[in-house]
């Protein structure tokens, strides 16, 4: 493990076992461990005894090498894969298939191109049970939560990327989650696009405080973004470290960014996973 030295070791969570929020918990992995059959009838282990929890309305993200098993312990959560060991918990219940109110945003947008920006919204709210009379409230208030104000009848084709995926989460949040999955839901945008859409996650999360895994490569996002950040290591994933983040919220994209106890972070995590200058 990577030397701690610029780090408050307050910041700093112990490893085993991972703490326990008061509040029963969103989602729990407990020793979680996935393997995979290959076709020479050897097995891939991707994970290997992972235990985390996520407190109602925590941000947690998560940060990892490439092929480390970070959308494998999403596919776990929402019950798209069995885990060969451990436990998968939702809402304090075994995951046995796609548990209610856990909702997902990926890096690649999954509008339907024959609905508008509304009706794509209000596909949330469908599935999500919010009663007929509510619908139309609901997608209104997330329109102008996400500043799509003016968009409400126009086309997917006619949206550029930042607002597509702004579409994106106000379907997933017109579902009302209880805990949201999100794949590097901003990793194909650019520079200036992601920052703005992590502008108006943070935005919408401080309002609405729904408990959230957000998995990304980018440790400066997760460290803007998130109440704690997980770093994995390498395949076969461990969790090697647990970090609190102790910036204040509501938190400003830019300024935070001259913050050195954000650049103490962010360095400790390039540190950890032994990334070159
Ligand atoms: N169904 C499967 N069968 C075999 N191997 C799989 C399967 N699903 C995932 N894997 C392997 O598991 C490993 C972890 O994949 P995963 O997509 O979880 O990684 P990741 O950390 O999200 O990667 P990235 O950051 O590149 O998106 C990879 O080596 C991948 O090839």
């Amino acid at each position: 493990m990577a030397l701690m030295a610029n780090v408050n070791r307050a910041d700093r969570m112990p490893m085993s076992p991972t703490p326990q929020p008061a509040q029963s918990p969103r989602a729990e992995l407990r020793d979680l461990r996935i393997s995979f059959p290959l076709p020479d009838m050897s097995t891939l282990e991707v994970i290997s005894g992972i235990s985390m929890t996520v407190a109602e309305g925590e941000f947690v993200a998560v940060v990892g090498p490439s092929g480390s098993g970070k959308s494998t312990i999403l596919r776990a959560l929402c019950g798209l894969l069995e885990p060969s060991g451990g436990s998968v918990l939702v809402d304090g219940k075994p995951v046995s298939g796609p548990p209610p109110g856990v909702g997902f945003m990926f890096q690649k947008d999954a509008l339907l191109p024959w609905r508008t920006v509304a009706g794509n919204i209000r596909i949330g709210a469908e599935l999500g049970g919010v009663p007929g009379d509510r619908r139309e409230e609901r997608v209104a208030s997330l329109i102008k939560l996400l500043r799509l104000d003016g968009f409400e009848n126009a086309w997917p084709r006619q949206l550029s990327g930042g607002m597509r995926q702004r579409v994106s989460l106000g379907r997933l949040l017109a579902y009302q989650p209880s805990l949201m999955l999100m794949d590097e839901p901003f990793g194909a945008l650019d520079y200036q696009t992601k920052i703005a859409m992590g502008k108006e996650l943070l935005s919408v999360w401080e309002a609405e405080r729904r408990a959230i895994i957000f998995v990304t490569h980018d440790i400066e996002e997760a460290v803007a973004l998130a109440d704690r950040v997980l770093v994995f290591s390498a395949r076969p994933a461990r969790i090697i470290a647990d970090y609190k983040v102790m910036l204040p919220r509501p938190r400003h994209m830019r300024s935070m960014r001259g913050d050195p106890a954000f650049t103490r972070l962010t360095e400790a995590i390039w540190s950890d996973l032994a990334l070159p200058e």
